[in-house]
């Protein structure tokens, strides 16, 4: 629920286009899932430029409580695999990777692992990891709720083998269950049956992820995963920039008719992000990837948009704050899950832009956005990273704009105001803390 006592913090107004290069701090999906693979690997393992934000520091205490060896080396963090041990509690935050991909992991633990996180977290659905973990020979206690907080009963051991689960409400389902996969005694053969599961180019992710530690994966069969049981190999890695986290930044050109550059944006990804190059480009900007740089330049023109974000419904927050300041009606679908998301997504975005004075419709599985002039107000954040990015991105064109609780992208990223200073030009350098931050500090948002 919204933080009722958090400061309200002032949206800067762009007073000129921006003109800014943005160096991202690693993406928080491949983060976690390194840091799991590497918890599970069969030596030290070496993950450089990782995210370090709430939702990574959680899952690097998670792996730590799990009797994981964690620490900060120069540009990231070296991971030494141990035997994994129960008798703990972890806390998952809000974190979805935490407590969809953690779970699994515990269950190879010689006792007891207690999962709890925030208030909101509880109402996230956790009930079909449990289940499967059932299925796979695991015992949980979670009091028939199917949510936070719940207990894994680990024996040291799980027998593995197939197993059918509906997906349709989170890829992080079928992610979890995969990561640790290898490590049980039969592996793993997950079976989706249900409406199609959202975040596609997060499964990719995770299958891509797997086969470059040596695991063997077969996803030929649609909706049907097979994980053979094996080493995990342990790998020196470095994570690519945070995608999805580009986006408020890449708004801010389109909106301002600005400029903003984004180096070491990769050629080839499985991160849903890269979608922002034919999304925005669609929404009337200028897009040029070039020698690794992604360069969006704003045209004058924002375009409304009619856009399935199925597979990358987590760009829904950033676009739906541009949409609601396009020239012409936007139709965002196939996006139901992000009910289940940080906050039901849909719904916190129409009761904030409409607070602004906007006009958002909630459909079944998306929002009908059209055009209206906005105005100043509260923006409520709803503990949601992504929300307190769509209030910022408002806030550049619309005086008066004060997004409640800004602390919360932290989440994903250590310092959103301080890079948000900088992109208006209030600052010396756009650089994020990334790998270079040690783990002990505190972000500062
Ligand atoms: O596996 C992952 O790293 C993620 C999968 C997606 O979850 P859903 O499939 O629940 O949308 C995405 O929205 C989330 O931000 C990260
Ligand atoms: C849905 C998201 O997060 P989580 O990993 O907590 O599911 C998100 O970051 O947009």
């Amino acid at each position: 629920m919204t933080d009722t006592t958090a400061p309200l913090w002032p949206a800067p107004t762009a007073v000129t286009p921006v003109d800014a290069t943005i160096e991202l701090p690693g993406s928080k999906s491949i983060t976690n899932r390194a840091l799991i693979l590497a918890a599970l690997a069969d030596g030290p393992s070496r993950v450089r430029h990782p995210l370090l934000a709430r939702d990574t520091r959680l899952m690097i205490d998670a792996l730590r409580a799990l009797g994981i060896v964690v620490e900060p080396v120069d540009d990231g963090v070296s991971v030494a695999p141990a035997r994994v041990t129960g008798g703990i509690g972890i806390d998952t935050g809000l974190a979805g990777t935490v407590m969809r991909f953690v779970p699994p992991v515990a269950a190879l633990a010689d006792g007891d692992v207690r999962f709890d996180g925030d208030p909101q977290a509880r109402k996230r659905p956790m009930g079909i990891v449990l289940d499967a973990l059932r299925a796979l020979g695991v015992t949980v206690d979670d009091d028939g709720r199917g949510v936070l907080p719940f207990t894994v009963a680990g024996t040291g051991a799980v027998a593995g083998g197939p197993v059918t689960i509906d997906a349709s409400a989170s890829s992080q389902f079928v992610s979890g269950l995969l990561l640790s996969a290898p490590r049980y005694d039969k592996g793993i053969v997950v079976h989706h049956d249900g409406a199609p599961v959202p975040s596609q180019p997060h499964i990719d992710m995770t299958v891509a992820m797997l086969r470059e530690r040596g695991v063997e994966v077969d996803d030929s069969e649609q909706n049907t995963w097979r994980v053979e049981p094996g080493p995990v190999r342990a790998l020196d890695t470095v994570v690519e920039p945070d995608l999805s986290n580009a986006a408020p930044f890449l708004a801010a050109a389109v909106l301002t008719g600005g400029t903003v550059r984004v180096p070491r944006w990769p050629s080839a990804t499985t991160q849903p992000g890269d979608d922002l190059r034919d999304l925005l480009a669609r929404m009337g900007a200028d897009v040029a990837l070039d020698g690794g740089v992604l360069t969006v330049r704003g045209t004058g023109e924002v375009r409304g948009l009619d856009a399935d974000l199925h597979d990358v419904g987590e760009l829904t927050p950033v676009l739906a704050a541009l949409a609601a300041l396009a020239g012409s009606p936007s139709h965002l679908h196939g996006i139901a899950h992000l009910r289940g998301h940080e906050t039901d997504r849909l719904a916190a975005l129409a009761a904030e832009i409409n607070g602004l004075g906007g006009d958002v419709a909630e459909t079944d599985d998306g929002l009908v956005i059209r055009p209206a002039p906005l105005r100043a107000g509260v923006f409520h954040s709803y503990a949601d990273h992504r929300m307190a990015q769509a209030g910022a991105v408002l806030g550049l064109v619309v005086p008066g704009v004060r997004v409640e609780d800004i602390a919360t992208t932290s989440k994903t990223l250590a310092d959103f105001p301080g890079m948000w200073a900088r992109l208006l030009g209030h600052g010396q350098d756009t650089s994020a803390l990334d790998g270079k931050a040690s783990l002990g500090q505190e972000p500062t948002a």
